[in-house]
């Protein structure tokens, strides 16, 4: 065990009411928007080839240019309710909004920066309305903060000399003044997303990150921070020396997904998800794949019978509105969700050995299994293999209870269900699955034969 003055303070996962509630998510949104959004990955009609929110690097874009791009921010249609509704709709329990992306554009009005709505055509508050209407709808809401900042001249990659040392305290100051508005002008906030702090100039501030976030937590309780804000002494990120994940949940998921349970190592978890195959804020052209709305379900499927939460991301255009697609993909997952919810929300890791035919959630703290199904056997059979002294005693259809789908006992508790014959749905459906243990321990069964 190496000795730690800044390394992880807790082990094991949080066990408090709020972060139990942040387990019960299944389904959560992440919002990026910002000066960004004007340009859609489209500079003198030509397309920047990587994620639209970084078009600032792109050598076609003078950095003089970008940064007076917020003087043209001026989104009249943005409408927050109606936001929100699309997001209650789409069944999602949290939202994740960027308040500074790395360029630096304050969605607030900050007063330690001109570099803000404030100084738009639009000049209101972003954040405050859509705090408001997202927290009416009943979904909580989460502040995405990128701590490395462009525009900010006190902003260091790396610390190579004093002078950079003197201009890094200074911009950790001015971060922790940002972060300090942020949870006073909306305490509403649940937690904080941090972002933008992979470069060495934050892995040699272990000791700052550590009193930065026991600041925060004691500004606001019950605050949610992620593995991405602290460095430990020796600058590890996300798990420290010995291994222990610093923050109250791994927040290293991101366009990835575990495989299996032992990837995740017993920590809460959340997957950040474009719809497209990269680029998170608005981009024009959207290249290659993108996922369909069963591709999305299944990524949900699959991150909740992992222990985790799926954020869908949805990048506005500068305007405030969304493209169909996104558009589309909330209607299909919310109509999906209408019907299949219970297998999703209040939901964990199962344990059961994972058959082909999908995924096993189990609503936690009671004996209720789901079976989100993608994939339908050729016998129109599906397996079920409990642990052994566990049987399922009743197999129901969520959506569709009168569909007969009957329950055949196989050896060692487990059993098949026989769909019938035909059946399809052309998308995902859910098997909700009662069990019992089983009386004695079956070995009587071998004792007979
Ligand atoms: C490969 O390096 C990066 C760095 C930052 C990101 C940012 N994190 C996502 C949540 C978006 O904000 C993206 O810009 C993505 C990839």
């Amino acid at each position: 065990k190496i000795e730690l003055q800044h390394g992880a303070h807790r082990t094991g996962k949080r066990t408090d009411a709020d972060m139990q509630t942040w387990r019960t998510y299944g389904l959560g949104q992440f919002i990026h928007w910002g000066a960004y959004s004007l340009l859609g990955g489209k500079y003198n009609g030509e397309y920047y080839n990587g994620a639209a929110e970084w078009i600032r690097v792109w050598n076609k874009v003078p950095n003089a240019v970008y940064d007076n791009l917020y003087k043209q921010f001026n989104p009249q249609q943005y409408n927050p309710t109606q936001w929100a509704a699309m997001a209650k709709q789409m069944g999602v329990k949290y939202l994740t909004f960027t308040t500074k992306h790395h360029d630096g554009f304050c969605l607030w009005p900050s007063k330690t920066t001109s570099y803000t709505i404030a100084g738009t055509p639009y000049k209101k508050d972003i954040i405050k309305p859509l705090v408001e209407a997202y927290t009416k709808a009943g979904i909580d809401v989460y502040l995405y903060f990128s701590v490395m900042d462009w525009s900010h001249p006190d902003w260091r990659y790396d610390l190579k000399t004093r002078e950079d040392t003197i201009a890094f305290d200074r911009f950790k100051k001015f971060t922790k003044d940002q972060l300090t508005e942020l949870l006073t002008l909306y305490p509403e906030t649940k937690g904080l997303w941090f972002d933008g702090t992979w470069d060495n100039s934050w892995k040699k501030s272990g000791a700052f990150t550590d009193s930065l976030e026991q600041y925060l937590k004691a500004l606001r309780p019950g605050l949610i921070i992620g593995s991405r804000l602290r460095a430990d002494d020796l600058g590890n990120r996300h798990n420290d020396a010995n291994g222990l994940l610093m923050g109250d949940y791994e927040q290293g998921w991101e366009r990835k997904i575990p495989k299996t349970y032992a990837d995740v190592h017993g920590n809460d978890w959340d997957c950040v998800m474009t719809i497209p195959e990269n680029g998170w804020g608005y981009q024009e052209k959207w290249l290659g794949h993108w996922k369909t709305s069963n591709e999305l379900i299944e990524m949900l499927a699959q991150c909740v019978s992992l222990g985790g939460n799926l954020v869908v991301n949805f990048g506005p255009k500068g305007d405030g509105s969304f493209r169909p697609e996104e558009m589309t993909a909330a209607k299909d997952i919310g109509a999906w969700m209408k019907i299949n919810s219970n297998a999703i929300y209040n939901c964990e890791y199962a344990g059961w050995e994972k058959q082909d035919w999908g995924y096993y959630t189990k609503r936690t703290g009671e004996n209720k299994y789901y079976m989100i199904v993608f994939n339908v056997p050729v016998s129109g059979s599906l397996k079920v293999q409990p642990p052994r002294n566990w049987t399922v005693t009743k197999a129901t259809l969520l959506g569709d209870a009168t569909k007969n789908i009957s329950l055949e006992k196989i050896d060692y508790g487990g059993s098949f269900i026989h769909l019938p014959k035909g059946f399809s749905t052309g998308k995902p459906f859910v098997i909700e699955l009662e069990t019992q243990k089983a009386t004695g321990t079956g070995n009587e069964q071998k004792a007979k034969t």
